[in-house]
């Protein structure tokens, strides 16, 4: 199914934005309030940000139906990720470890991959091994490795003019994005540790001001395209 048919226009520039790794009521709050248009919760067992299922709860009734709720996965059991779909009700679910394309479509929600990018030279066969997916994410770390890292890749490794949506992740901030938005032009930006004071503990000020630089970025983009 092409990715346009399921909601995701690629063409357009307005790049999605997609804060990860919440866990307090506050920073989910200004994430909606900054129109974001996802947030991640995660729910992979040994991630510093994870959530127990009351938790991630009481974060998922703050957030209205125009910012999306992601839930974040890595090798999860099924019945986990079945408590997890109950609890939180997430938009959709992202995969990080050695999940099947199969497992990952069962769920009867649409899904990202995350594809670690640190020793991977050409993304495109990782991807097409998930033909049903919404969209990949692909992050800076190495294979194996959780996301939430700080590592950067070399963006102009990017894949261009694919039609299924692709985030760009791994050690964004508001520095840095407007250059890895001209490098790779990528469908939407991920980040978690380039906004937090501490593992989960967003900083206020830093997702304003990145969520600006991808903003002003884009406005600099379209004025110059006219
Ligand atoms: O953030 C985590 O702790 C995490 C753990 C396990 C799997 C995925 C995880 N995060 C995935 C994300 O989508 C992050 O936003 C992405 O890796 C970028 O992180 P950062 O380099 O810190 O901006």
């Amino acid at each position: 199914m092409p990715a346009a048919s399921r909601g995701y226009a690629v063409t357009d520039r307005a790049t999605r934005i997609k804060l990860c790794g919440m866990t307090r009521s506050e920073d989910v709050q200004l994430a909606v309030a900054l129109q974001v248009d996802f947030i991640g919760l995660i729910f992979a067992t040994r991630s510093p940000r994870k959530l127990a299922l009351t938790q991630a709860a009481d974060l998922r009734v703050l957030v209205p139906p125009s910012t999306r709720v992601v839930a974040l996965l890595m090798n999860n059991a099924r019945h986990d990720i079945d408590a997890i779909i109950a609890r939180t009700q997430p938009d959709l679910l992202q995969f990080h470890g050695d999940e099947e394309a199969e497992f990952c479509a069962s769920f009867g929600l649409p899904y990202f991959k995350a594809i670690a990018m640190g020793d991977t030279a050409d993304p495109l066969p990782a991807m097409a091994a998930f033909p049903g997916a919404s969209g990949f994410v692909l992050d800076g770390h190495g294979a194996g490795e959780q996301g939430g890292s700080g590592k950067r890749f070399d963006w102009s490794r990017l894949p261009r003019d694919q039609q299924t949506p692709i985030l760009l992740a791994g050690g964004l901030n508001a520095c840095n994005v407007a250059q890895a938005l001209r490098t790779a032009q990528p469908w939407g930006v991920d980040i978690a540790s380039g906004i937090e004071v501490a593992p989960g503990q967003k900083d206020a000020a830093a997702m304003r001001r990145f969520v600006a630089a991808v903003r002003a970025e884009d406005a600099a983009h379209q004025a110059a395209i006219g």
